[in-house]
């Protein structure tokens, strides 16, 4: 990332002068996907926990933030979920400013950005120029009700919901963090992973910085505390040019609201406004839809929105690569009702399966989806291909999504427990079943079992994505290349192991002539192995990790064995800074 010459920045708040997006997007709404509980071993591992929230205040002059967080009215719980490299979803973040219904309005966004991250859920507020903050374990209706909601007053707020890539998940690593500094006080929520943030943080603590979390994100609280530069959008600025990787951040402070997105635009991040005025900015529009404001724009790539008593201010302060914007956003993450990089994602589903259904035609009687990211290109598949579409998985909405399970075990069982065939629909039947992806394969490899265990004559999988054979370092947290079940084996040995008659992937070339022209913007390191930023910091999972390990490669030593070793290695490393 080029650094900008911040000695001309105070003078050039403007809009972006090269904005890549076509900003006149409609929105488009779509029927809200059930937010999902967490799993049954979530659910379980939160029990402890998840009553367990801690409320803190920054007033302006807070001279000493550590001890006003240590002093918070609850300890932290055990770490409730000590898998430092299980896959992981993303984190959703939300800010409002000018409505006197700040923090309501945030829960009630977080709830629509829940299938986000289900780690952890906060909120901070600003109410008279102090920041008040409350976080906590678990589901956003786990860590809020009426009560604590009272307790956050004020006209602006932030939230998120997490899921943790850098830093144990525990309720220290719960954002949005807060920290006061010799100029006031400010609260950041991230939706991300840094890099580079090892780097940082040895040289911060070099310099005498100490630390309260082991999140990557407490990076950019010191780089701004420690900022020369004034104005504080010129720290927010100084500090974020020095972070490589991926960040949609909002800030908060006594009076501004502030959003900022890496200059390759990894993860969404949305403005929108209420029909009071009110500024809303999100990672998705769906949560725009819930509190009623309308779509406005998408934060662009490198760009830094300042909504405060002026009104909205947008700078172009970073240096704009080719945007790089992650396309499993629009495979699997991101809910159809959204509209994430200025494309519809339920167009693009649909759009995949009738991909599928040109490209990979097979005689069938009956197309079903594996819900519910498979639901969308099912329907595309079938539009296209002129068979009925039947729900043939039904799934339990008290399962939450398998891709995210800590071990093999779990997940085999999982996939039972979510999705039950019906027999009425697949009996004596050719089907054609479509999934948005294959990241291990366990999902599959049980489906198909399933559908033919419920009398299905043939099984034809078809994949509304291209094969995944890179890990994601850019805020998805992927399993180790070992993992991916398509680093590891051919299309055909793929079918071999899940059972299925036949399958088919989304042809990667298909799916960048979709794009068009916007495919160049898009992120496909995880279909490709190419990386626009090179995670140089971060443990690259490759053959040799686990071997050196001592772990013999099968899955469950993968799951059982190479996570907790690597676990430990990093504690020391983080340790050890
Ligand atoms: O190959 P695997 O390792 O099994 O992972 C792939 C599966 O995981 C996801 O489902 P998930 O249950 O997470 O989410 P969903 O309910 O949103 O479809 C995805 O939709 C695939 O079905
Ligand atoms: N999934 C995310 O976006 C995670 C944000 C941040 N890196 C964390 O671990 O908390």
């Amino acid at each position: 990332m080029a650094a900008s010459n911040l000695s001309t920045l105070s003078s050039s708040l403007s809009k972006p002068s090269s904005l890549p997006f076509n900003t006149s997007n409609t929105h488009t709404s779509f029927p809200h996907k059930t937010l999902q509980k967490p799993s049954f071993i979530h659910k379980s591992s939160f029990s402890h926990a998840a009553s367990e929230t801690q409320k803190t205040s920054f007033a302006v002059a807070s001279k000493n933030p550590i001890s006003e967080i240590v002093s918070s009215n609850k300890p932290y719980p055990e770490v409730y979920y000590d898998d430092d490299e299980k896959p992981r979803e993303e984190c959703g973040v939300v800010g409002i400013y000018g409505d006197p219904e700040a923090s309501r309005l945030c829960y009630l966004a977080l709830h629509a950005l829940q299938h986000r991250g289900q780690e952890g859920a906060g909120i901070v507020a600003v109410n008279d120029g102090v920041l008040q903050s409350i976080t906590g374990v678990g589901l956003v209706s786990d860590v809020f009700n009426e009560t604590k909601l009272d307790q956050l007053p004020g006209n602006s707020a932030i939230g998120h919901v997490r899921y943790s890539t850098a830093g144990a998940s525990m309720l220290k690593n719960v954002q949005p963090f807060v920290a006061g500094y010799r100029f006031g006080s400010v609260g950041v929520a991230h939706n991300g992973n840094l890099v580079n943030y090892i780097t940082l943080r040895a040289k911060l603590e070099d310099n005498g910085s100490i630390f309260n979390t082991t999140s990557d994100t407490e990076v950019v609280l010191h780089l701004i505390a420690t900022s020369k530069h004034r104005p504080f959008l010129l720290r927010i600025v100084d500090a974020c040019e020095k972070l490589e990787g991926a960040y949609s951040i909002v800030f908060i402070t006594e009076d501004k609201l502030v959003a900022v997105r890496d200059p390759f635009g990894f993860r969404p991040l949305v403005m929108g406004r209420r029909s009071n005025g009110a500024i809303v900015v999100a990672s998705e529009t769906c949560a725009l839809d819930l509190i009623e404001a309308t779509y406005e724009r998408e934060v662009y790539p490198g760009e830094v929105l300042v909504a405060d008593k002026n009104g909205l201010q947008s700078l172009c302060l970073m240096s704009h690569p080719q945007p790089k914007q992650c396309i499993f956003e629009h495979i699997y993450f991101a809910l159809p009702n959204s509209v994430v990089f200025g494309r519809s994602v339920y167009e693009s589903r649909r759009k995949f399966g009738e991909i599928l259904a040109t490209e990979s035609p097979v005689d069938c009687d009956v197309v079903i989806a594996v819900p519910d990211s498979g639901v969308v290109a099912a329907l595309g598949y079938a539009a296209k291909a002129g068979v009925p579409f039947q729900q043939g998985l039904i799934r339990s909405h008290y399962v939450g999504r398998t891709f995210i399970e800590p071990s093999q075990k779990i997940r085999d069982f999982g996939v039972k427990l979510k999705l039950s065939p019906v027999r009425a629909v697949l009996e004596g039947k050719r089907v054609v079943v479509v999934d948005d992806s294959i990241v291990r394969g366990t999902t599959s490899s049980k489906i198909v079992r399933l559908i033919k265990e419920a009398g299905a004559k043939e099984v034809h999988m078809r994949i509304a994505s291209p094969p995944i054979i890179g890990s994601c370092y850019y805020g998805v947290d992927t399993p180790s290349a070992e993992e991916l079940i398509s680093n590891r084996m051919s299309v055909e040995e793929i079918r071999d192991f899940i059972g299925s008659d036949s399958l088919a992937f989304l042809p990667f070339d298909s799916l960048k002539r979709l794009l068009g022209n916007d495919s160049p913007n898009f992120c496909y390191a995880c279909f490709s192995g190419k990386y626009p930023v090179e995670p140089r910091e971060l443990k690259v999972k490759r053959i040799g990790d686990f071997v050196d390990d001592g772990l013999n490669g099968s899955l469950e030593s993968i799951d059982g064995g190479w996570v907790q070793a690597n676990r430990n290695q990093k504690e020391v490393k983080v340790a050890s800074l």
